[in-house]
């Protein structure tokens, strides 16, 4: 993945992708498909990501159930082409396969199916990228930044810029297993935007940190697009995104449903999920009252019985 010119063949992407032959593409995602092999999780059925409380009902019987493989294909036929200077949100329910995709372009996750083609280098930023909990701050931004290819002098030179950006006090010289979670996103941060990548690939690394380093953070984020880079980023705002990406994919069961502009994406995805996503969250509610009542059972025989009545569809509720 060094670079289109390096590309084996051309990609195919399916009619109605959004294809632009006037601007540098920086990545072209072609028929990506990604299945996760799970061991030792029980050797039941695959249980359907978009299904709440068949998920809380695997949970809270996960003890009893055997030990087996089982396959979770995340992301499925999944093309489309990005542009330099584009910022791309990718929304969609829980597990439905956002953060997979986004590993995949940030090259940490390799495709079981079809193909991903990179212009530059892509570096992840966020809650999951990888620090080194017992090293402190201070050491992790060595390896940090050794690790995205600078040389021991290059980090020394940009090694204050660092520390003075995640602004963390003395903690910079504590081990990381003492950081609160937003001091951790803060360092994350400051690393991985240390060398501006060509593809800069975020993680809902904004939901955490105060409104301070938000405003930081995002200003970082608006000047790497000005230098023409582009932007992905999965975030569960609709405002993080409306503010910062021109462009949503929108992705369900680990398809892409729709591509465009965020209005009329965010009109469609709130069609098919505003109301279900209220429902649920009351229901959730409910049984979180239940089970401090009444015990995790208790609870999980009521989203049961709720399942199954909405399993049984609104007509005859
Ligand atoms: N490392 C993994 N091993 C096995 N299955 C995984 C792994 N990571 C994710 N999955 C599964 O893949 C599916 C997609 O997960 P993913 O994290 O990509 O979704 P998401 O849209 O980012 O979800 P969320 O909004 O909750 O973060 C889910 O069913 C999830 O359980």
């Amino acid at each position: 993945m060094d670079g289109l010119e390096a590309a084996p063949a051309p990609p195919q992407l399916p009619p109605g992708s959004i294809v632009d032959q006037t601007r540098p593409p920086s990545v072209i995602a072609s028929h990506v498909d990604i299945t996760y092999r799970v061991f030792g999780t029980g050797s039941g059925p695959e249980v359907d990501p978009q299904d709440d409380a068949g998920i809380f009902r695997r949970l809270a019987t996960r003890s009893r159930s055997g030990v087996g493989v089982r396959e979770v294909h995340a992301v499925r036929d999944v093309s489309f082409v990005a542009y330099r200077g584009e910022s791309i949100g990718l929304i969609g329910r829980n597990g439905s396969g956002k953060s997979t995709l986004l590993r995949s372009i940030a090259g940490l996750v390799p495709p079981t199916g079809g193909q991903i083609w990179i212009d530059g280098r892509a570096a992840l930023l966020g809650v999951g990228a990888v620090l080194l909990p017992k090293m402190t701050g201070r050491q992790n931004i060595h390896i940090g930044c050794l690790a995205q290819g600078f040389t021991p002098a290059q980090v020394e030179e940009v090694i204050d810029e660092i520390v003075e950006f995640a602004d963390i006090g003395p903690f910079i010289d504590l081990p990381m297993n003492t950081y609160s979670t937003g001091m951790a996103a803060r360092l994350r941060f400051a690393i991985s935007t240390a060398a501006v990548p060509e593809i800069l690939v975020i993680d809902e690394a904004l939901a955490t940190g105060d409104s301070a380093f938000k405003d930081k953070a995002q200003e970082r984020i608006e000047t790497f697009q000005a230098q023409a880079g582009t932007v992905f980023m999965v975030s569960h705002s609709r405002s993080s995104i409306e503010k910062m990406c021109d462009r949503v994919l929108w992705i369900d069961e680990g398809r892409v449903l729709a591509d465009g502009e965020p209005e009329p994406v965010f009109g469609l995805y709130n069609r098919k999920y505003g109301k279900h996503r209220q429902v649920w969250r009351q229901r959730f509610e409910e049984a979180k009252e239940i089970e401090l009542n009444e015990g995790p059972e208790a609870a999980t025989e009521f989203l049961d019985r709720w399942d199954r009545r909405a399993r049984r569809g609104p007509q005859r509720s």
